[in-house]
């Protein structure tokens, strides 16, 4: 039987990624391609955010609709759990419609809320105003407005990130339950292990700048193998007993030309 091959969403390609002058990821060169699941790797401050909104503007640009959950949430606190959750779908009702949902929720509507929000759990909270939520919770609601946007693409920037592991683990099956295809930053490497069929991990090259040091599947891919994306972990972590005692560069170098070789190897 022939393969067919994934459809391509997007090649982000050569782009220096930054901020003003200050130029986070450099050479930056990134396919997309329907289906995949691509967990973004790299510690605090490696440029996960801002590879997430350069690829959720070229997405824009392309007219590939894509669900967003973004690191700060942006929810309304004074609102209910239900309205920002209606949030998601804004840009698809006229705006009395937008208005009157807003004074009277329609049953139709708070009925789809209520569904999406059963699984996640939070269906009992939905009349409740954000602000008295937990942070586990709003991160829940989060995830709900980007489930109502009801694309086959999720964008979500560290969307799991104030629940344990095994809630985490539970939202982003339910996320890949409900879309296609997903990128995702996480903190959480054996997530992107478990969940996912692909990961870009970002941080400093040799020559000491920010970059894209892994692109590849997981398939085979150890916990070792992303040390090289978190210093500290590649000099003291649990996954690298090697080099547990021995902080030498040479050590660290070592397992970074181990992942090397996996680069670029979509
Ligand atoms: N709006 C901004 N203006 C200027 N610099 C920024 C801005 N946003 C992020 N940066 C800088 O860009 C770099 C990468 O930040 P980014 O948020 O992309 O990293 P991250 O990997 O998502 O971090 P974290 O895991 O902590 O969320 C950091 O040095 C940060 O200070």
């Amino acid at each position: 039987m022939t393969q067919v091959s994934p459809l391509p969403l997007l090649h982000l390609t050569r782009h220096n990624l930054g901020h003003g002058d200050e130029i986070v990821l450099r050479d930056v060169d990134v396919r997309l391609h329907q289906g995949e699941r691509i967990a973004l790797l790299g510690a605090s401050g490696a440029g996960k955010s801002t590879l997430l909104e350069a690829l959720r503007s070229a997405l824009h640009v392309a007219h590939v609709p894509a669900a967003w959950c973004p690191q700060r949430q942006g929810l309304v606190p004074q609102l209910s759990v239900y309205h920002n959750i209606f949030m998601g779908r804004l840009d698809q009702h006229s705006r009395l419609t937008n208005l009157l949902n807003l004074l009277r929720p329609k049953s139709a509507h708070w009925q789809t809320v209520a569904t999406l929000c059963e699984p996640l759990g939070i269906a009992s909270l939905m009349e409740r105003s954000v602000e008295a939520l937990s942070g586990g919770q709003r991160q829940r609601v989060a995830i709900a407005r980007a489930l109502y946007q009801g694309q086959a693409l999720f964008l979500g920037d560290e969307p799991v990130a104030s629940v344990d592991q095994h809630q985490a683990s539970e939202l982003i099956q339910l996320i890949h339950s409900l879309h296609l295809t997903s990128i995702v930053a996480l903190h959480q490497r054996e997530l992107a292990l478990t969940h996912f069929t692909r990961v870009i991990g970002l941080g400093k090259n040799n020559e000491g700048h920010g970059a894209v040091l892994l692109d590849i599947p997981t398939d085979g891919l150890t916990l070792q193998d992303l040390d090289c994306l978190y210093p500290a972990a590649s000099s003291a972590g649990p996954h690298s007993p090697d080099e547990s005692t021995d902080e030498s560069t040479g050590e660290k170098f070592a397992q970074q030309d181990v992942s090397q070789e996996h680069r670029n190897a979509h």
